[in-house]
């Protein structure tokens, strides 16, 4: 486990006006701590490096997300690091720690997944080496063509390895509300996609439960890594 470094963090979310801290119920609180368990086992991994990547679930009795704050280890993940959000991304309620009390920069991407795909119940967003290579191989193409591999049937609705899942890639940009748009874009011209890439950046994918969303990412980062060492024994 690395020793907690409390950096402030590089990109600095909207200032927050919250006035009270996160209300746990018993159920509330067991998702948050299976969300937290999946972010540092992604550390562990090598897949949320120097403080990238973000975490969030939305609770299918209640509506309420909850989402990770910004700029700080993910490999130290409590539930006391996440946040309250709204379906607008406004913040309701934070940790008492004010360390803590941002959210994810990347906040608006979360807040257009759950807003665009009504069933999703978690979304993990990971910066990995596969997926920073692959993002920028097929950037032309627009999307990284994924088929014919077994594992494929890990993505929700695939029955079959006979089945091409397209991963659209989004230019990265830290201007989030165009990004945003450029987000909503891709879901609507992928209906069937089970993630989006950022060029050059990282992997946002979903699922409807938090152990969804964790199967998606183990599926498509096993299948980038595939991909990109089929592409190099292939030239
Ligand atoms: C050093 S990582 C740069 C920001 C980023 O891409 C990321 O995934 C983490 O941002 P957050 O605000 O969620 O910590
Ligand atoms: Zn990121």
């Amino acid at each position: 486990m690395w020793e907690e470094i409390t950096e402030p963090a590089q990109t600095v979310p909207q200032a927050i006006q919250t006035t009270r801290s996160v209300v746990w119920t018993e159920e509330l609180l067991a998702q948050a701590d299976l969300l937290c368990a999946a972010a540092r086992e992604c550390s562990r991994r090598g897949w949320v490096p120097a403080t990238s990547g973000n975490f969030s679930f939305r609770d299918a009795e209640t509506g309420r997300i909850f989402i990770s704050a910004s700029g700080f280890d993910k490999g130290l993940i409590t539930p006391n690091d996440l946040l309250e959000i709204d379906v607008a991304c406004r913040v309701l309620a934070a940790p008492a720690d004010p360390g803590k009390g941002k959210p994810s920069a990347e906040t608006k991407l979360h807040g257009v997944i759950y807003r665009d795909r009504p069933q999703t119940g978690a979304i993990f967003h990971v910066h990995t080496i596969w997926n920073t290579l692959l993002s920028d191989r097929y950037a032309a193409q627009g999307a990284v063509p994924l088929e014919n591999y077994e594992l494929l049937k890990a993505l929700s609705g695939v029955t079959t390895h006979e089945h091409r899942e397209q991963v659209p890639i989004l230019e990265n940009s830290q201007e989030y509300n165009g990004l945003s748009k450029e987000l909503a874009a891709a879901l609507a011209n992928y209906p069937g996609a089970h993630g989006v890439l950022l060029r050059r950046h990282g992997l946002y994918t979903w699922g409807e439960s938090i152990a969804g969303a964790r199967r998606h990412l183990e599926a498509l980062e096993f299948l980038f890594e595939v991909e990109w060492r089929r592409l190099g024994s292939a030239s």
